[in-house]
C-alpha cells in the first residue's frame, strides 16, 4: 500500500462518522455537551417591561422639572405587579426588576428624588423610556438562540435555563477504548527493567479524548502477541467502543502485530501508512460499528495522530458542527530545510512579538520520541510534503495544541 496524503487519510476516517444518538441531560450536566437539537425560546425575556433601577416609576411628562412633587400612590413589590394606573403627577415605587406599571412611561433613579412622607420632589429630570427594559429586549418566544451542533458553554446553560428549559436534548458521548501494546511497556511509578519502557501515550491520548467529550474506557497494556492483543480488540467490542485506539506495534517489525491481529479480527483497512511524519505507520479501518485507529507507538506520533485524526472523529460522532482544527498563521522564528514527501507536523512553541504578531519556532529536535519536546511545545507547525526550502520571519501554518 503506498503512502496516503493526509487529507485523505482524514476524509477516510469520516466518511459516513454521523452524530450519535440523542439523550436528554439536565443543565448542569450539559455544560460542553453537543446540542442535538435547535433550540427556541419557551417564553420571552422580560415576559413584560421591567425596571433596570431602584427609584419610581412615574409619567416623564410629570417629572421633567425640577422640583416637581409626586405623590407615591403605591409599590411594586417583587413578583407582584401593581394592580392600578399611574395617572397624573403619580409615582409608584419600584425596585429592580420591577414591572412597570401601565402609564408609567420613565423610572426616575431615587437618588434623584427627595422623599418627604407619601410625596417625592424631582431633583433631577425624569427623561422617557429612561431605566425601562422593554418587553422582549433579551429574546422572545419562539426565537432560536442555541442551535444543533453546538458545545454548550457556561453562559449557554444560563440562556436555556433563562429560556424555561430544564434539560436539554444532546448528543450521546462517543466512546473512545484505548488499547497500548508492547512487552516493553511499564506502567508509571514501577521499576523498569533492562530495555522497558514506561506507559506514557495512553495517558495524553485518554485526556485528550475526554477533552472532547468522549467517554474512556482504558484496555491496559496487551503484550506482543496476536492472542494478548486480539483479547484487547474483542474487549473494546465488548465495551461497544464507538472507536477503538491501539498504540504501537503499527509498524513492519516482527513484533508489530496490531495489524495482522485487527484483519484477523475482520477489519477492512481502509489504510495503513500515511505521507505524514510523525506518524507514518498510522492505520485505520472498521470493525462493525466500531472504527479503529491504530496509532504509531512513538509516543510524539502517537500523540500527533491522535490530535490530528481522533479529534475530528469524536467531534463528528459527538455532533459538532465544526470538527476540524483552525489553522492560524504565524511567522516562522527560524530557518526551515525543504520538506520530503512526507506532510511535516513540527512541534513549536509560540511567541508573540509587541505588535502582536505570531512567531512559531519550531523546537531543535523533532524525533517522534521526545516527550519533553512535545509537552514543551504548543503548536504543530504545517510543512506540506516537498515545501521549499523557507527561512526565518517567512509565514506558516500551524494548528494550536490544547492547554
Ligand atoms: N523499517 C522500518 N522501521 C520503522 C518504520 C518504517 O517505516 N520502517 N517506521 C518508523 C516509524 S515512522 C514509527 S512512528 C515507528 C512506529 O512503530 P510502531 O507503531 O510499531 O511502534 P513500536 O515499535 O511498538 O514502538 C515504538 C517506540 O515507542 C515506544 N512505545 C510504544 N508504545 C508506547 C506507549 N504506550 N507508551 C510509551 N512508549 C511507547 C516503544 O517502546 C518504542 O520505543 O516505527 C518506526 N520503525
Ligand atoms: O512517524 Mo514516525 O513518527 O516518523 O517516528
Amino acid at each position: 500500500m503506498a503512502l496516503m496524503p493526509v487529507a485523505d487519510a482524514l476524509a477516510a476516517i469520516l466518511a459516513g462518522a454521523e452524530a450519535l444518538p440523542e439523550e436528554m441531560v439536565a443543565l448542569d450536566a450539559a455544560h460542553h455537551r453537543i446540542l442535538a437539537r435547535d433550540v427556541a425560546a419557551r417564553r420571552t425575556q422580560p415576559p413584560q417591561a421591567m425596571s433596570a433601577m431602584d427609584g419610581y416609576a412615574v409619567r416623564a411628562a410629570d417629572a421633567a422639572g425640577i422640583g416637581a412633587r409626586l405623590k407615591v400612590i403605591g409599590e411594586v413589590a417583587a413578583g407582584r405587579p401593581f394592580e392600578r394606573k399611574v395617572g397624573q403627577s403619580e409615582a409608584v415605587r419600584i425596585f429592580t426588576g420591577g414591572v412597570i406599571p401601565d402609564g408609567a412611561d420613565a423610572v426616575i433613579i431615587q437618588e434623584d428624588t427627595a422623599a418627604e412622607g407619601d410625596h417625592i420632589t424631582i431633583t433631577e429630570a425624569a427623561v422617557r423610556g429612561r431605566h425601562i427594559r422593554a418587553a422582549g429586549v433579551d429574546f422572545r418566544e419562539g426565537d432560536i438562540l442555541l442551535k444543533r451542533g453546538r458545545c454548550l458553554s457556561d453562559r449557554d446553560l444560563s440562556l436555556a435555563a433563562g429560556m424555561n428549559y430544564p434539560e436539554l436534548a444532546v448528543h450521546r458521548r462517543p466512546k473512545v477504548a484505548v488499547l497500548a501494546t508492547g512487552d516493553e511497556l511499564v506502567m508509571p511509578g514501577e521499576n523498569p527493567g533492562p530495555g522497558q519502557i514506561v506507559y506514557s501515550n495512553g495517558y495524553g491520548l485518554r485526556a485528550l479524548a475526554r477533552a472532547e467529550g468522549a467517554d474512556v474506557v482504558d484496555l491496559g497494556i496487551a503484550a506482543d502477541t496476536v492472542a494478548a492483543t486480539t483479547q484487547g480488540i474483542r474487549r473494546a467490542r465488548e465495551t461497544d467502543a464507538d472507536i477503538l485506539i491501539t498504540m504501537g506495534g503499527a509498524s513492519v517489525g516482527d513484533h508489530d502485530l496490531v495489524k495482522r491481529s485487527l484483519e484477523a479480527e475482520g477489519v477492512a483497512m481502509a489504510f495503513w501508512r500515511i505521507a505524514m511524519r510523525p506518524g507514518k505507520p498510522m492505520m485505520h479501518g472498521r470493525l462493525g460499528p466500531m472504527r479503529v485507529i491504530g496509532l504509531p507507538g512513538n509516543p510524539v506520533s502517537s500523540y500527533v495522530c491522535g490530535f490530528l485524526f481522533l479529534v475530528p472523529l469524536i467531534r463528528a460522532l459527538s455532533g459538532r458542527d465544526h470538527v476540524h482544527h483552525v489553522r492560524e498563521s504565524a511567522l516562522l522564528g527560524r530557518d526551515l530545510a525543504a520538506n520530503d514527501q512526507r506532510e511535516d507536523y513540527l512541534r513549536a512553541r509560540l511567541e508573540a512579538r509587541e505588535d502582536g504578531t505570531l512567531i512559531a519556532v519550531p523546537v531543535n529536535h523533532q524525533d517522534s520520541s521526545l516527550l519533553g519536546n512535545l509537552a514543551a511545545a504548543q503548536a504543530l507547525v504545517l510543512r506540506p510534503p516537498f515545501a521549499p526550502a523557507a527561512p526565518k520571519g517567512s509565514s506558516c501554518e500551524l494548528l494550536r495544541l490544547p492547554e
